[in-house]
Parts: C-alpha cells; structure tokens; sequence
C-alpha cells in the first residue's frame, strides 16, 4: 500500500511533528561513533524546512526504560544535527510540558528544535493515550521518518497518528518501497543471503523468503542447525537442536517450491572461539569432533559470490560467519564484494551486514542499506510495522 508523504500534504507554515530515529552509537564520553541515521534524516528535515514548516523532531536514544537518565539525553545529537544542518536547532529537556510548549511557540517557520528523549516517560513505549494526545497536541501534522523503529508501536512512533494527520517522510518512503518492491515485484532471479548466528532469530525471515526467492543462500552459525538437519556433524559448533526439524521442513518445503536453497560445502573450522585460534578449511563432512565452524570455506563462498553476481535482485541480512573475527571474516567479505559488483538492486537489511560492507569499503556500491535493523527483519518478515501501517493511504 502506497503511504503519503510529505510531498502530498502542505506543511507551509505549520507545526510538523517528526518522529525520527536518532538511535545513534555513542562511545564512552557520548561522543557519536556513527551518525548515519542522523544524516537519513536530512532530506526530510530540509525540505520541511525548506517549505516554511516549523520542525519539531522527536527521537527515542536507547532504553531509559521510562525515567530520566543523564547519559540518553539528545544534546549531543541536537549538536551535530545543527552543524550537519548549518543551521541551530533547539533542545528542549522535556519531550512534553511547558518548556516544549513554549519552544514549540516561539519557533518561525524555517526553524527546528529537537525535543528530549521520548523514553524518559514510560508512557512512550506504553503507547498511552494521553501521552500521545501531549505529544500531538505540539503539532498540526505528524510525520514518521523513523524506519528503523517502525516496528515499535509506541506513542511517538504509532500513538499520535490518532489525533494528527499522519504522513511518511523521504527515509520512511525509501526504505517500504525499495524494500516492498523487492518483496513484491522483484526483477529476477532473486536471491536473499541470510547468515548471523541463530535461526531462531530468522524463522519468519526464511519462511516468508521461501515464498519469494529464487535462490535462498544460507550462512553463519544458523548453516550449521541446516546441516546438522542435512545428517552432518557438526563437532563443537553452534547447533540450535531444538531446531534441527524445523531446518528439515524448511529444506522440504524449498525443494517442494523449486527454491534453490544453498547450504555451506566447506567450512573454516577453529580449534578454539577466539580470535587467533588454529584454524583450517575441510570440507562439511569432515569436522573433527573438538572443532568448530566459524566460516564459510572458499569454495563455497565463490559459489555463493557467482550466484549473488547474477542476481538481479539479493537482499542480505547476517554475516557468513564470526565476521569481529578477522581469520573468519572471509567469507562475509566475498559475499559483500560479490554485493558490490552485482548490476541488479542490492539491498542490505540492517544489523551486522551493515557494519561489514563498511568494514569492506562497498557501501556506496549498495542500492540500499536500511537504517533499522529489526524493522528491516520484520519487514522482510511480511509483518506490517505500526509506525508505517498509522500513516495516510495515497
Ligand atoms: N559460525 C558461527 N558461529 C558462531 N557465531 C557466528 C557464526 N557465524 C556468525 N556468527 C555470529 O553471528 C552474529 C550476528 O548474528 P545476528 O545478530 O543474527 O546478525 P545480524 O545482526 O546481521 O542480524 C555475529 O556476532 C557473528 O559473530
Ligand atoms: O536501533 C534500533 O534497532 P536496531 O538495532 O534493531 O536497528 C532502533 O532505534 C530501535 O530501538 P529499540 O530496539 O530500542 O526499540
């Protein structure tokens, strides 16, 4: 379903509440580490500013758990907003009441000011009512730009867009569509990569790409649950067992549909989990008992960089292996280098595949890197996130 967005509303003059997702990586002196979300967000701020709006933007920052927490507040993120922006932009120390009334009040058309931490009040995440209705009623519009925590039905996220007019910015408008697209009409084959540590975590993910890909290219600790199902064993890898008839069906139903569903032929396996354990490839009959596997082997990950060369659409979502590693991050490196060198639209789902196409160096070759990683696990789940289910049909 098509969402409307800020293009299709007038917002001249008005106060437009925006929810974004400021979720941002701090170090120890709260320093930003990364501000990519940040930098998401501008299209949308500077066109509401560019068109005369008065921008009130409101952000969540880690899990306060409902009280004021000195190390969640939103000061150094309304800093580098402002000099991103090159222009200021006001903090307030509370998201509701009357100093956030009064900042709201004197803001001119053109201006924005960012209010504090939505979840120093433990209504935010209760989605209450009247919290909601505090928070609209700073505003004549409401717009959520906040993907990547779209998933959370929250006040700010969901709640409001009961009592405003609620509407996508360009972020929100970019990720449901080149995300929907190649969900629902992807140009083929299509071919989704999914790796990271636990199938419990995917369950839905595969399930739901089974009904859609061409090719399902599996990788990282959950290989090794697929494989275990395949009859292999495993040594002292990760195996989920409880999940091993699960990975049965799985494998069932994708021969059942044509799907081509590959699995790890050889792996790196490590005497030790740790970084500078001995180490060796063999293939996925030959685990040693006291091993464990912490890659893909070479082998397959060239047959698995070929397969993702061709495609014409590949989503991605986990890494191959224990990528913070380096002697097993080889694996999770070709699959980023074949992203990159792939002609079709590449999309990368959030979370820990993020961190290694920019450890390669191949960002910028992605069609699309989303800016949330469990709204993105829960899109490509087929669920309907609250965030964006709130907002205006076209
Ligand atoms: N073979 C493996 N054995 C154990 N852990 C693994 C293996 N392969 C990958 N991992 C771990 O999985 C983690 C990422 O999993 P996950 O959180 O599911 O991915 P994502 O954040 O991309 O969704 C990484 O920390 C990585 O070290
Ligand atoms: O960082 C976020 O999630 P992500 O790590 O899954 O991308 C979002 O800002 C959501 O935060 P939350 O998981 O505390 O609701």
């Amino acid at each position: 379903m098509e969402k409307k967005t800020i293009r299709d509303v007038d917002v001249k003059g008005k106060r437009v509440l925006v929810r974004v997702d400021f979720n941002v990586p701090t170090d120890e002196n709260r320093q930003i580490t990364d501000d990519t979300r940040i930098r998401a967000a501008l299209p949308t701020i500077k066109y509401l500013l560019e068109q005369g709006a008065k921008v009130i933007l409101a952000s969540h920052f880690g899990r306060p758990k409902g009280q004021v927490n000195e190390k969640y507040r939103l000061d150094q993120v309304a800093k580098r907003l402002s000099e991103l922006l090159g222009q200021e932009v006001a903090k307030t120390s509370d998201c509701v009441g009357p100093e956030a009334e009064a900042a709201v009040a004197a803001l001119a058309p053109g201006q924005a000011l960012l209010l504090e931490n939505v979840r120093f009040h433990a209504e935010e995440e209760k989605n209450d009512p009247e919290f909601a209705k505090k928070l609209a009623a700073l505003a004549d519009l409401f717009v959520n730009d906040a993907f990547g925590a779209a998933h959370r039905a929250h006040a700010s996220t969901a709640g409001v867009a009961q009592y405003l007019p609620a509407v996508a910015g360009f972020l929100m408008e970019k990720e449901i569509s080149i995300m929907g697209k190649a969900l629902a009409n992807p140009e083929r084959p299509f071919v989704a990569i999914i790796g990271g540590a636990k199938v419990s975590d995917k369950i839905g993910v595969i399930q739901n790409l089974l009904t859609k890909v061409d090719t399902l290219i599996i990788g990282g600790g959950m290989a090794n649950t697929f494989l275990k199902a395949q009859g292999y064993e495993l040594g002292k890898s990760l195996v989920e067992e409880d999940k091993v008839q699960l990975a049965k069906e799985l494998l069932a139903t994708a021969q059942q549909r044509g799907i081509e569903l590959l699995l790890p032929r050889d792996v790196v396996v490590a005497a030790a989990f740790a970084p500078d354990a001995e180490h060796k490839t063999v293939a996925v009959g030959e685990i040693p008992a006291d091993w464990q596997a912490l890659d893909i082997g070479p082998a397959t990950a060239e047959k698995y960089a070929g397969v993702i060369r061709q495609a014409k659409t590949v989503v991605w979502n986990g890494p191959m292996g224990v990528f913070e590693m380096d002697a097993f991050a080889r694996g999770t490196e070709a699959v980023a280098k074949a992203m990159a060198e792939c002609p079709g639209t590449t999309i990368i789902g959030g979370g820990d595949s993020v961190a290694a196409v920019e450890k390669v160096g191949v960002a910028e070759k992605m069609t699309h890197i989303s800016t949330g990683g469990g709204a993105s696990l829960e899109f490509l789940e087929g669920k309907t996130l609250p965030g964006v289910a709130v907002l205006q049909d076209k």
